[in-house]
């Protein structure tokens, strides 16, 4: 490729494998930014936009972005606050949702994170984890050591001079819950999701760092020099509540309308159309998918017939 077919073009950041790739290739397919990624390149000009794709390690995102290296991506926001990048939050994406957990053994007496002040942790987020245990050492709770990450605020200069950085943390990538079983640490701190992982390894978890999913984010001085953000920006919104919501059709009496309508109350109203039969209307309202279930025996038990759910392939809606 010549990289001079880069110049005009927006660059956007996806993770180039793990946990977040596969959503957001589906998100760009529902954005329809088409494109063809040549074997072994992390670089793919999209063929029906000014948007050329860089595929980079998830954790280099925030970074890249924050630096003015591309113009937005898409990463974890433990991702965003271990890199301490400068960068604006554009979109929460309902994917790769998960927790940044202290965890311990079940068998060690250690009850909260306080207790592993001066003791051995083992972490893939280092600068999380340091920030955190200097903000206990410098006599900070842990609601509010833990608030400091996000807002990604400093210690003050009096409390960073208490922090004395006694506790010990050691960076791995990867596998990071076989260390205490191995006798490298006292406790860890890892993404939990299921919990599966956790269980497995016989630890549990005893306070929340962070918690986190996949946002997409954009240089704070771009966002204003190039409108294709904002039109990406709507076209993923779309897409996202698509996948939250189906389209739930059925006919009712006129007299439970009322009823109906407070079951399916749609975004901003069901659309009600009149029936050759004038007694009866069709109704048309959005749902959510997780509730659709319970909206149809409600439906049901109010005489509704004829009760069909569509998919929504995309939509743009009102939030
Ligand atoms: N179990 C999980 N459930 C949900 N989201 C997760 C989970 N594990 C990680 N994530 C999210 O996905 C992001 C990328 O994690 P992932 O483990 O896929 O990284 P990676 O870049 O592929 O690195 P590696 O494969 O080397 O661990 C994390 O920063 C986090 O936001
Ligand atoms: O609570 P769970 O659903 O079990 O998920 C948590 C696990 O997922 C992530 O690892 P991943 O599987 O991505 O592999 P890694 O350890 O190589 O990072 C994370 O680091 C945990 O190990």
């Amino acid at each position: 490729m010549d990289f001079s077919d880069l110049n005009d073009r927006l660059l956007f950041a996806i993770p180039k494998k793990g946990r977040l790739h596969e959503h957001c290739l589906t998100l760009l397919k529902g954005a329809d930014i088409q494109f063809h990624r040549r074997n072994r390149l992390d670089i793919a000009l999209s063929t029906n936009h000014p948007i050329a794709l860089v595929f980079l390690p998830a954790a280099d995102i925030g970074t890249f972005v924050g630096e003015g290296n591309v113009d937005i991506g898409i990463t974890g926001q433990d991702m965003v606050v271990e890199s301490r990048a400068n960068v604006e939050e554009l979109l929460q994406l309902g994917f790769g949702k998960c927790n940044l957990c202290v965890q311990v053994p079940i068998s060690s007496p250690v009850k909260s994170a306080r207790d592993l002040v001066g003791k051995r942790i083992v972490t893939s987020f280092e600068s999380v984890v340091r920030r955190y245990f200097d903000a206990l050492e410098s006599g900070l709770d842990e609601q509010a050591a833990a608030a400091l990450l996000k807002g990604g605020a400093k210690l003050a200069d009096g409390e960073r001079s208490k922090a004395t950085s006694k506790t010990t943390i050691n960076y791995i990538n990867g596998s990071v819950e076989a260390a205490c079983a191995l006798g490298l640490a006292d406790g860890i701190v890892d993404l939990v999701e299921s919990g599966e992982t956790m269980r497995e390894a016989k630890l549990h978890a005893i306070t929340t760092l962070l918690t986190s999913q996949a946002v997409l984010i954009c240089n704070p001085k771009k966002r204003s020099t190039n409108p294709l953000i904002e039109t990406l920006m709507r076209r993923i919104q779309g897409v996202i509540a698509a996948q939250k919501f189906v389209l739930c059709n059925y006919n009712i009496s006129r007299e439970r309308l009322r009823e109906a309508v407070r079951i399916t109350p749609g975004k901003k109203a069901p659309t009600i159309s009149p029936l050759e039969n004038s007694d009866w209307v069709a109704v048309s309202s959005m749902v959510l998918k997780d509730q659709v279930a319970d909206i149809m025996d409600r439906l049901e038990a109010i005489g509704a017939t004829d009760i069909l759910v569509f998919q929504i392939h995309n939509c743009r809606v009102v939030s």
